[in-house]
């Protein structure tokens, strides 16, 4: 295949030659007209969109505060689309209009359709298109045809590019029946990292494209050694649902959730960079409002409250508020034959028998203890209601049902039966309270387990974890809200309690899930995703797994499949396509001195380089480096526990003895430290290597 150079070179055109520079100069003359016809549509956009304010605004001169019209409403909205869609056709030097083209149909010299593909749909004046979204239907070959499969496209182009303008381009006959090897491609994966994760939009590869255009209605889980796309796919398929089914998720919302918000930081830009501006991206912590805690719990309680078993104890905790008819009767004085109910004059009397059986229907028929009281409510007042058309032969309005609802004995026995509850008192209740605890807790939780729940004094101290829990029991109590799509990345990480709580925000949408095992870092990291999928409420959704590494070059790669065995779990060891790439380790005597002159040998070559030590040595390190290296923007130092998603040029690992001797998940946070590394790794040690690393 051709290179991306200045000069075009074409190597497996079939027919004769064509004359290179007048075809590049015809594409970059192609490149011009979509660039004048882009500022055209922003033009356009600009004009209508400020004529309809205008519209709106004159039609709301003279209105006072409280004339507030859903004219307003539109035109909030209005200007806040307007700015999303001028953001969009804005012109970027930086991100080309397009990056390949596609010829299709049956004749190779005669092809029956042409299409220049890109990140946005561009049309001429006479809606002509002159670049096809590239999520568009049509532009799926671009990523799926092969000489094997055809799917009628005879020749693809990749585009080099180069200061905003084209360099280059490599053809590839599909008709040719040879498979070829992209150098633009390599180019790409090659490309030093200069700052957050770029979108790959002009690179994706066919088992990539494959989940990407997974239907809606699909939900993904995608396992991955480090480095083989999970976040670029996830990222991108985000993009092509909302282009897909903008309408459908315009109202029921996609979100992306991420680990921490350094992650989130590190992708923020590759959404935007493909249209889609307004997508939430939020951390764990942030969906589950999990900041607002102000207490830490000890390891072990925290271990509990995010183990499943909490969900039964949560249940239970609601549930067993549910008192029995006889009990609820003889509270309010009622004899235990019935419940007599006077209003104006008429007594109505409900029987033990109708009772009881509304109770049970009440407990079984309804998930959430309050759809469950509000049924025992609509039951005793429509008892009431049969009797008053028998005796009256009329049938009564709304406004007798909520008399008969605020009546003392039926509220009394309500109360009695069935407690109005909120969430934060069950939970103060199952902490405070030691015989209700241990009435919740019997048989799922050891005794000594159980004492970890206890909490002393009657004021709630909220952890992270009892946010978790409040979220478990208000979905006991009532539903909460749904989503359309949910992407979560790293979700090996999730408790059970927290995926449980991401289930309810997804029940009638659909996730994708992405994800290592191996790179698992919480006390309760997964170590299925079978089980992890049940208590994200999708045990249908498909698994999938990509083992190809775009990131880590093929000798790190091997120092990493090396660890593989010993982090005790059961996935694909990762095949990077990229042979370059360097693996130094230097044994120094003080690793600080050690990392300081690595860091300046690696300031030496082009690109970001991630220095990476246990979270506990990085004060040192910092203080080591002095201002001049720690502050240089080129060089971060990252604490082993939140240097996963991101990556860099070189990364420099400090005392990796020092990050594998952290208790239980040691060895995976080195797995992750050292498969951050696009281009080079330097291991600085002053002790020995972990042995499971097999270096020398
Ligand atoms: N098809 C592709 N073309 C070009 N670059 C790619 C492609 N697929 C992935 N990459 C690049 O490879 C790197 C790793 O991708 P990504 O971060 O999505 O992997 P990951 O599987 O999520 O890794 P990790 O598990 O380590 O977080 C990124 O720089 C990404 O842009």
């Amino acid at each position: 295949m051709s290179s991306t150079g200045s000069t075009p070179v074409s190597t497996t055109e079939p027919s004769p030659a064509p004359d290179l520079e007048h075809e590049l100069a015809a594409e970059r003359s192609h490149l011009e007209r979509a660039t004048a016809a882009m500022a055209d549509m922003y033009e356009a956009t600009d004009h209508l969109t400020a004529l309809a304010s205008e519209e709106i605004a004159e039609g709301s001169k003279n209105l006072a505060i409280s004339d507030i019209t859903s004219d307003d409403t539109v035109a909030f909205a209005l200007g806040k689309h307007r700015a999303q869609r001028l953001a969009d056709l804005r012109h970027r030097p930086d991100i080309p209009l397009f990056f390949g083209r596609l010829w299709m149909g049956e004749e190779p010299t005669n092809p029956d359709e042409d299409y220049h593909i890109g990140r946005r749909h561009i049309r001429d004046e006479s809606y002509h298109p002159l670049v096809l979204d590239w999520r568009a239907r049509v532009a799926e070959r671009y990523y799926r045809a092969s000489v094997h499969n055809r799917q009628d496209v005879l020749k693809r182009r990749r585009f080099g590019f180069g200061n905003g303008t084209i360099t280059g381009f490599e053809d590839e006959d599909l008709t040719a029946g040879i498979d070829a090897t992209s150098d633009i491609l390599a180019t790409e994966i090659e490309r030093p990292r200069t700052g957050p994760m770029r979108d790959i939009v002009a690179t994706i590869q066919p088992e990539q494209d494959e989940l990407i255009r997974r239907a809606l209605s699909t939900s993904l889980c995608v396992q991955g050694a480090p480095g083989t796309g999970k976040t670029a796919v996830g990222l991108h398929r985000a993009a092509w649902l909302l282009y897909t089914h903008r309408e459908q998720l315009a109202k029921n919302g996609l979100l992306i959730i991420g680990p921490n918000e350094n992650f989130l930081r590190y992708i923020s830009q590759v959404l935007p960079t493909l249209g889609e501006a307004s997508v939430r991206q939020l951390t764990i912590d942030t969906l589950l409002s999990t900041q607002a805690a102000k207490h830490t719990d000890t390891p072990e309680a925290a271990y509990i409250k995010h183990n499943e078993r909490m969900a039964e104890i949560c249940r239970r905790a609601v549930w067993s508020h549910v008192s029995t008819v006889p009990t609820a009767l003889e509270k309010i004085g009622q004899e235990p034959e019935g419940m007599v109910i006077s209003d104006e004059g008429w007594r109505w009397r409900l029987g033990y028998q109708f009772l009881s059986d509304l109770a049970t229907d009440a407990g079984n028929e309804h998930q959430t203890y309050l759809a469950g009281l509000d049924f025992l409510k609509q039951g005793i007042i429509s008892g009431i209601r049969r009797q008053a058309e028998l005796r009256t032969g009329q049938s009564p309005d709304r406004k007798w049902e909520s008399k008969i609802g605020r009546n003392p004995v039926v509220k009394g026995f309500l109360d009695a039966i069935w407690p109005r509850l909120k969430a934060k008192d069950v939970l103060r209740r199952l902490y405070t309270d030691c015989d209700f605890r241990a009435q919740c807790c019997e048989g799922l939780l050891t005794t000594s387990e159980q004492d970890h729940l206890a909490m002393p004094g009657r004021s709630l101290k909220l952890t992270a974890a009892d946010i978790v829990l409040l979220d478990e029991l208000e979905s006991c109590l009532t539903w909460s809200n749904l989503s359309g799509h949910l992407v979560i990345d790293e979700a090996q990480d999730l408790s059970p309690m927290q995926a449980r709580a991401i289930a309810r925000r997804s029940a009638h949408g659909s996730i994708t899930v992405l994800g290592d095992l191996a790179q698992g870092t919480t006390p309760w990291a997964a170590h299925s995703w079978k089980e992890l999928l049940g208590h994200l409420g999708k045990p249908e959704a498909e698994l999938c797994e990509l083992t190809i590494g775009y990131r880590v070059p093929e000798a790190i790669v091997e120092l990493a499949n090396n660890m593989l065995p010993h982090l005790d779990v059961d996935v694909a060891p990762a095949k990077s396509i990229r042979r370059d790439g360097k693996l130094d380790h230097v044994h120094a005597p003080n690793p600080l001195t050690g990392a300081k002159q690595a860091i300046t040998q690696a300031l030496a070559e082009e690109g970001l380089v991630g220095v990476i030590a246990h979270d506990a040595d990085v004060p040192a390190l910092i203080e080591a480096l002095g201002p001049t290296l720690a502050q240089t923007q080129r060089v971060e130092i990252i604490p082993a526990s939140v240097a996963k998603g991101l990556e860099f040029d070189h990364v420099v690992v400090v005392e990796p003895a020092h990050i594998a001797a952290v208790e239980r998940i040691g060895l995976r946070l080195l797995y992750v430290a050292v498969t951050r590394a696009v281009s080079r790794l330097t291991l600085v040690h002053s002790l020995s290597l972990p042995q499971e690393m097999g270096v020398g």
